[in-house]
């Protein structure tokens, strides 16, 4: 379970653009972030996956504080998240297995990691899930030579591969066209389910937020303005999500409706 409780971020001495938020993501769910550009969408993944310092609050994830951590200690708890991002983050000229098996770089030695001498765990494990995501028949092949869908399904394998507590997805559809967006979108669902894992994605396309994801959380300039079943994301709600300026959200704020 990720508990995010009375979270703020500030950059440099500007307004906070977090602004003391709480969110627990429980199991298997998909959640879906939607809001406008620069409502803070990313920094909340960014202070989950602890690429930056949130300034107060807490973030726990099965049992493990987030904030604060240094060192070794931030290096394992890193492990246990999942990211998926949307220019895929590959590194073109190795092959799709060697992509993968980056995934598991925090686990095995550096002398295994130069040399490609991968555990046999690993490699069976390799398989398994890109034979389960469809890109086993391109184990060899370099990254570059793939599809955006198929260069994505490898981001999604490459962070299973450290079988990770939660998956964050900063999205993980938008270089993507229409149908392959949808395959992706499913695939992280079916997935969530068949790994029990909880699911957390940033995401412009209402739609698929709506049709692919369990719950959908609304920012708006740093605050959580909707928290609810896709059915009850209605023309108020998304006209509260995405009206307002970060200037007239200074004065109020509205409480989230939390899912039921
Ligand atoms: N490193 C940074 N330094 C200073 N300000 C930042 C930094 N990163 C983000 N911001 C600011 O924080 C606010 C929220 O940005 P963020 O990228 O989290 O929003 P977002 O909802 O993900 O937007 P988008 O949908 O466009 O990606 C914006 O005003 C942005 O300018």
């Amino acid at each position: 379970m990720l508990q995010i409780t009375d979270l703020v971020k500030r950059y440099g001495s500007g307004d906070p653009v977090l602004k003391n938020l709480d969110l627990t993501v429980e199991g298997e769910s998909v959640v879906s972030i939607i809001g406008s550009s620069g409502a803070g969408k990313s920094t909340l993944l960014r202070c989950i996956n602890k690429l930056v310092e949130p300034t107060s609050g807490s973030i726990e994830l099965n049992g493990l504080e987030l904030t604060g951590l240094h060192g070794s200690r931030l290096r394992e708890a890193r492990r246990r998240i999942g990211m998926v991002f949307q220019g895929f983050n590959l590194v073109d000229r190795l092959t799709v297995m060697e992509n993968v098996q980056s995934g598991r770089l925090g686990y095995i030695s550096t002398w295994a990691a130069v040399t490609r001498r991968y555990p046999k765990e690993d490699i069976r494990r390799a398989y398994e899930l890109m034979e389960r995501v469809g890109i086993a028949h391109y184990a060899n092949k370099r990254a570059d030579e793939l599809s955006g869908g198929e260069r994505q399904r490898v981001g999604v394998v490459r962070a299973l591969m450290q079988k990770p507590e939660i998956l964050l997805a900063d999205e993980p559809t938008a270089s993507l066209d229409p149908k392959t967006s949808e395959q992706i979108m499913a695939l992280l669902r079916d997935l969530a389910r068949e790994l029990s894992l909880p699911v957390l994605i940033n995401i412009h396309n209402v739609n698929e937020a709506k049709q692919y994801t369990d719950r959908i959380v609304g920012m708006r300039y740093g605050r959580i303005i909707f928290d609810g079943l896709p059915g009850e994301l209605d023309e108020d709600a998304m006209e509260k999500i995405y009206s307002g300026s970060p200037a007239a959200d200074r004065a109020t704020a509205e409480p989230a409706r939390q899912a039921s």
